[in-house]
C-alpha cells in the first residue's frame, strides 16, 4: 500500500523549478524502507557517513550499517555525544564534533538517522561542508526531517539557519512504529500547532507585508487536517496510523522547503517552545520534547488569541494601523482557530501532555515566556508580537 500519495501528488505538482531547485529526487514511507536506503546510496556515493547516537544507533543505524556491507574505507559511523546533562542538542559542539569527523573521513554522502536534533546537527555539517544527507527519521516526533531551516542553539540562543534539505528521506514505518509513545505523541503535538502557526503567518501577510505563498499554505493546512481527522489510528499507534503522522509531517516539511522558511509550520507556539527550551539550557535542565512544548504553547496561544478577538483588542487606540484596518478579516481567521479546551482534548487522544505542569513547565516561565517570546523571532509579525508591542516603540 503508497502512504506517499499526497507527497507525489504535491512533488508532481511542484513547477520543474521549484522542484529542481529542493533537490529531494527520493521520498519513501514504508515498512521496510531502510532497506532501500542500500541501492540508493550504493548507486551514488562511494565513501559513507552515518549519523547516529547510542540511541538511534540500535533502532536503525546499526541494521543499516550492516546491510550497507562496506568496508572501513568506505563507511564511517559518527556517534554524536550527549552533553554533560545526558542530553544530545544540536549546539556549536555537537555541529563542530560532525564537521571535524567529516572533514578527516571525507565522506561523499551523510546520513541522518534519527530525530529532530540529529537531523539539524547534520543538515548544518552537511550545509558547512557542502555535502549532500539523507534522511532517515527514528520517530515521527517533529516536521523538521526535510526542511532546510536548522534551529540550532548558538551560544545559548535558539537561531534558524537556512541550510539544506536532504536529498532523500526513507521513513522507515517498521522503525517509526516502534519509537517510543511520546515521540509519537510528540509529533502529533507539531502538527497541532499549524493551527496556530498558519493563523499567524496569514496575520504577518495582512498586516506587516511578510512574504506568503498559498501553495505551501495548503499543503500545511491538508498535513494538518489530515493528521487530526487520522487521531484515533495515531492513538493506535499502528502502520496507517503512524502513516498518517509521518506523511503530514514530512509534507509540512516540504511546505517549508518550497517556501524557504519556516513561517507555514512556526508561528508564536513555537516562539514559547523556543523561549522555554533557551531558559531550560540557562538552567541546565535536560530538554522536553519539541513537539510537546509546541502542543501545550498551541493551547495557550489560542486561548490568548480567542480572548484577543473578544476584546476586540484590533480596535484599540494603541494598535499598528495595519492590525486595525484588518481586524474584520483576522478575527475571521482566529475564529479558525480551534478552542484550548478542543486543542487539549486532540492532544489528550494521542497521549501528549496539555498543560504546564504535565509537561513541567514552571508557571513563572510560563508567564515571562508570552511577555517575550516574540523576541525569539523579532522579524516575524505574529499576533502575540502585535499585543505584546502594540504600537512599535
Ligand atoms: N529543522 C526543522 O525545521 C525542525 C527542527 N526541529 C528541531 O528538532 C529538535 C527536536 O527533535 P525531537 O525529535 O523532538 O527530539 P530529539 O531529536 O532531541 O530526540 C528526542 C529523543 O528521542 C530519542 N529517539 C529518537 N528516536 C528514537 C527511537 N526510535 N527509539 C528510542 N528513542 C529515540 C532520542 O535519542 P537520542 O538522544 O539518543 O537522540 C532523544 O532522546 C529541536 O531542536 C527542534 O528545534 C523541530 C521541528 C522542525
Ligand atoms: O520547529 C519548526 C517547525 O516545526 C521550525 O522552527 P523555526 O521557526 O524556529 O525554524
Amino acid at each position: 500500500m503508497s502512504y506517499t500519495a499526497d507527497i507525489d501528488s504535491i512533488m508532481n505538482g511542484l513547477a520543474p523549478e521549484l522542484r529542481a531547485s529542493i533537490g529531494m529526487d527520493t521520498i519513501v514511507v514504508e515498512a521496510g524502507a531502510l532497506k532501500k536506503v542500500v541501492p540508493y546510496v550504493l548507486q551514488r556515493y562511494q565513501h559513507v557517513m552515518l549519523v547516529v547516537d547510542e540511541h538511534t544507533y540500535k533502532v536503525a543505524g546499526k541494521k543499516l550499517e550492516s546491510e550497507l556491507n562496506l568496508d572501513a574505507r568506505s563507511l564511517h559511523t559518527v556517534f554524536i555525544s550527549p552533553n554533560a546533562i545526558e542530553d544530545v542538542v544540536a549546539d556549536e559542539q555537537s555541529i563542530v564534533e560532525l564537521v571535524l569527523a567529516a572533514k578527516q573521513f571525507q565522506p561523499d554522502i551523510l546520513i541522518a538517522l534519527g530525530s529532530g536534533t540529529l537531523h539539524d546537527i547534520t543538515r548544518m555539517a552537511g550545509f558547512i561542508l557542502n555535502l549532500p544527507f539523507i534522511s532517515v527519521p527514528t520517530a515521527p516526533s517533529v516536521d523538521g526531517f526535510n526542511s532546510k531551516g536548522a534551529p540550532v542553539i548558538l551560544r545559548g540562543e535558539k537561531k534558524t539557519i537556512v541550510s539544506i534539505g536532504p536529498v532523500a528521506v526513507f521513513a522507515d514505518l517498521d522503525i517509526l512504529r516502534k519509537a517510543p509513545r511520546e515521540l509519537i505523541a510528540a509529533g502529533f503535538g507539531d502538527i497541532v500547532g499549524k493551527f496556530t502557526s498558519l493563523f499567524d503567518w496569514k496575520f504577518g501577510q495582512l498586516t506587516n507585508q511578510e512574504p506568503y505563498m498559498e501553495q505551501a499554505y495548503l499543503i500545511t493546512k491538508n498535513a494538518l487536517d489530515k493528521c487530526v481527522k487520522a487521531a484515533d489510528l495515531i492513538e493506535l499507534g499502528d502502520q496507517e496510523g503512524i502513516a498518517y503522522l509521518i506523511s503530514g509531517l514530512i509534507e509540512s516539511g516540504i511546505a517549508m522547503l518550497i517556501f524557504g522558511k519556516s513561517h507555514p509550520a512556526s508561528g508564536a507556539e513555537h516562539h514559547l517552545s523556543h523561549y522555554w527550551e533557551m531558559d531550560f539550557i540557562k538552567q541546565g535542565r535536560k530538554q522536553l520534547l519539541h513537539g510537546a512544548k509546541v502542543g501545550v504553547a498551541c493551547t495557550i496561544i489560542a486561548e490568548l488569541y480567542h480572548r484577543l478577538a473578544e476584546e476586540e483588542f484590533g480596535l484599540q487606540s494603541d494598535v499598528r494601523e495595519s492590525v486595525r484596518v484588518n481586524w474584520e478579516e483576522i478575527k475571521q481567521h482566529i475564529a479558525e482557530i480551534p478552542s484550548a479546551a478542543e486543542l487539549r482534548a486532540m492532544i489528550a487522544k494521542v497521549g501528549g501532555p496539555t498543560t504546564i505542569e504535565e509537561l513541567g513547565v514552571p508557571s513563572e516561565l510560563a508567564e515571562t515566556a508570552l511577555k517575550y517570546a516574540h523576541l525569539v523571532r523579532p522579524e516575524r509579525y505574529t499576533l502575540l508580537h502585535a499585543y505584546n508591542t502594540k504600537v512599535e516603540q
